[in-house]
């Protein structure tokens, strides 16, 4: 059986920016080595969760993973708890949170990620402050920063069991059932959480909110005298001065492991912790790499050398590259093209002229669309691009969204692709 290198560029898929030409970022990139890719394989489009859904990385990557997201997923906060080591016992509620920057009124959102330069040092700072002088009403918490404005929150009651079904404070997405959904537009201001429809009546439910409620409150006023948040000022930065939290969950989920599902060892290399915690529950082992140093031609290029050398101890990898989300996220279209093409300099660069084609079948594809104009997910469908072993061309002549809704392979869903990937490798 031939190898699997599922590569996973986040947020990848965009619409034509005028400023590019009528091009989106992929289109507009120099992309030598993907549309090599391409030009010897087959290609679609993926509708990675469902068509019409703008998720969020969490049910996108369960979905490429081939776990049905409706099933399995309880939420991105266990997830990234689950990643980062916080204990998320059933009964406890955990929520992906952001540093952001608001207004004195302490509601009014000036920025849902604090200009996005709060340092993993700052933040730290911030987390041991807020986890020594905020308390709860009958509860505890621990609150952990992870990555730049991004953290972690769980919360535990100490009479009950608590429940996740409850709203964001973060308005930049809603809840629909389990699932996190991106909001194209959103009122800027910290939302108030309250038990969600049908569970106006839950005990459980109302505890959490109220603990949510008091959690975000009460950590506004540390965050409002914190000193370093007086010397970003003073430095002509904005503030964290508050949390935003989204994506509750009250127990961990329960994945078959993928060596079960699939009867496949795969690895994993990922940035986040929501993909660090889905590689861990899904039983994909973690290849160690360097921390970022914040130069992609560095990290890239090493993580392609770590991809060629890894690849012969697993049945497959799984790489999730982070890259064109964030300027997905902040409308820069420039930066996102700049990110595509150091992508393919970089990682594909390094990574093909010495990987055994023959013997590898090569899947480049995203989790979802960031579009610029957005500045937030879409349900755009991502382009796909499978070749290697004894795949044959089916003529798409790059690596675009415009090429792959041309592509042979059709229009997919995302849970369907590791079926589709190990057929292509058993041939
Ligand atoms: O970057 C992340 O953590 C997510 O992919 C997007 O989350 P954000 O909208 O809070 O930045």
């Amino acid at each position: 059986m031939k190898k699997i290198l599922y590569v996973v560029l986040d947020g990848l898929g965009d619409t034509p920016i005028k400023e590019l030409g009528d091009k989106t970022p992929l289109e507009a990139a120099l992309t030598p080595h993907m549309d090599k890719l391409a030009q010897k394989g087959k290609s679609g489009v993926v509708h990675t969760v469902a068509k019409g859904v703008a998720p969020e990385s969490d049910i996108a990557v369960i979905s490429l993973l081939g776990y049905d997201a409706h099933e399995f997923y309880t939420g991105r906060g266990p997830l990234e708890s689950f990643a980062e080591g916080l204990k998320v016992a059933d009964g406890n509620v955990a929520f992906r949170v952001n540093f952001a920057t608001v207004q004195d009124d302490g509601r009014t959102i000036k920025d849902r990620r604090v200009g996005r330069n709060l340092t993993t040092e700052e933040a730290t700072v911030l987390a041991r402050e807020i986890n020594s002088k905020v308390t709860l009403t009958n509860a505890t918490f621990e609150f952990k920063n992870t990555i730049g404005h991004r953290g972690i929150l769980v919360i535990r009651s100490m009479h009950s069991q608590l429940s996740a079904w409850i709203t964001n404070t973060d308005p930049a997405y809603d809840r629909e059932g389990v699932f996190g959904l991106a909001k194209e537009t959103f009122e800027p201001y910290v939302a108030e959480s309250q038990p969600m429809p049908g569970y106006e009546k839950s005990p459980q439910a109302i505890e959490a909110a109220a603990l949510l409620n008091e959690f975000t409150q009460k950590s506004h006023k540390v965050l409002q005298e914190a000193a370093i948040n007086k010397k970003r000022i003073a430095d002509g930065k904005v503030p964290a001065n508050a949390i935003l939290s989204r994506d509750a969950g009250d127990h961990l989920p329960k994945f078959p492991p993928m060596a079960d599902y699939y009867h496949l060892k795969f690895g994993s290399f990922v940035e986040m912790p929501v993909e660090k915690g889905i590689a861990l529950l899904t039983g994909l082992s973690i290849v160690d790499v360097p921390s970022r140093t914040g130069h992609v031609d560095v990290d890239y290029s090493v993580w392609a050398k770590i991809a060629l050398q890894k690849i012969a101890d697993f049945d497959g990898l799984y790489i999730h590259i982070k890259g064109p989300d964030e300027p997905g996220h902040d409308g820069d279209f420039k930066a996102k093209k700049a990110s595509i093409e150091a992508i393919d300099k970089h990682f594909f660069g390094n990574l093909l002229p010495h990987l055994n084609m023959k013997e590898t079948i090569v899947v480049v594809t995203a989790d979802h669309s960031t579009p610029c104009k957005l500045k937030a997910h879409s349900p755009d469908p991502v382009p796909l691009i499978v070749t290697g072993g004894d795949i044959k061309s089916d003529g798409t002549v790059s690596f675009s969204e415009k090429a792959a809704a041309h592509g042979s392979l059709g229009e997919l869903l995302g849970k369907d692709l590791m079926g589709l990937f190990i057929k292509l490798a058993k041939e």
